[in-house]
């Protein structure tokens, strides 16, 4: 058990957004995170990652409470990656990765072979190797984002939390993003909004809605057409492909 949260709520302009979830991120594998807009997966996730204290309840890491634990010991081993801000910074690719260095370094560190190996192995394994030296504000929005979360992999965390990261990317970068997630070996929770996408790649999903979650476990346990319709007010099908043997999920029209 690495990241937990127990019985955790928020509220926000006297309105419960998050309301008493328990949820636990499984060591190693990768949860998806899924509900309608609104729902509350990011300001879960921003729970999560300690950004945000909650009103109730508790997030704990390795059952430790998050508040208990150093900034810094949580910077070192927890990465979020949040939908893109639009911010301008002048930067290239290559400095905005090398970011994600800065919890391991001491305040005057100098860059050692790891973190240089760590940037230039996030930069790889995203497909931005060719894209280092671009200034940021000149990347495409599918660039920024695979950059950012080559930010987070440089980082090297233990728990990798992201916000609908395959947002931007086209279909060939979403794949290849969601392949790469799968086979980090990181324990890893993405808000996915693509249904087909979360229970083709995720080991678990959690479904959230009105900011409660309504289910946790395997794919095809937890994604039945009875709770798609209640959820997500559609019509579908779940069932396993015969050519990928991956589960595939099917909407059928109104
Ligand atoms: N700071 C805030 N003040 C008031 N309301 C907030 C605040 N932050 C979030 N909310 C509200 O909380 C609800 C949940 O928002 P959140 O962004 O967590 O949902 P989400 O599931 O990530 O949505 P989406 O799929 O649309 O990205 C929304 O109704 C949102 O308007």
């Amino acid at each position: 058990m690495t990241l937990q949260a127990r019985d955790i709520a928020w509220e926000a302009g006297g309105q419960p957004i998050v309301r008493g979830v328990t949820l636990r991120l499984p060591a190693g594998r990768f949860l998806g995170l899924v509900g309608p807009n609104g729902s509350g997966k990011s300001s879960l996730l921003r729970l999560l990652a300690g950004l945000r204290r909650g009103s109730g309840g508790a997030v704990l890491l390795d059952e430790r409470p998050m508040p208990t634990i150093p900034r810094r010991e949580v910077a070192r081993r927890l990465a979020l990656v949040e939908q893109q801000a639009t911010t301008e910074i002048a930067m290239t690719a290559r400095e905005v990765v090398a970011l994600g260095r800065t919890p391991h370094r001491g305040a005057w560190g100098n860059w050692n072979a790891t973190d240089h190996a760590a940037v230039s192995n996030a930069l790889a394994r995203t497909g931005m190797t060719g894209r280092a030296d671009q200034p940021w504000s000149t990347l495409s929005g599918g660039e920024r984002q695979r950059i950012q979360i080559a930010r987070a992999l440089a980082q090297e965390p233990r728990e990798l939390l992201l916000d609908e990261p395959t947002n931007h990317l086209d279909i060939r970068h979403q794949l290849d993003l969601l392949k790469l997630l799968k086979g980090l070996g990181t324990s890893c929770v993405a808000a996915l909004h693509d249904l087909n996408h979360a229970v083709a790649f995720c080991d678990e999903i959690a479904v959230i809605k009105d900011g409660q979650l309504v289910a946790q476990g395997k794919p095809g346990n937890v994604m039945t057409s009875e709770l798609i319709r209640s959820v997500f007010k559609v019509a579908a099908t779940v069932c396993e492909d015969p050519v990928s043997g991956r589960l595939r999920l099917d909407v059928l029209p109104d």
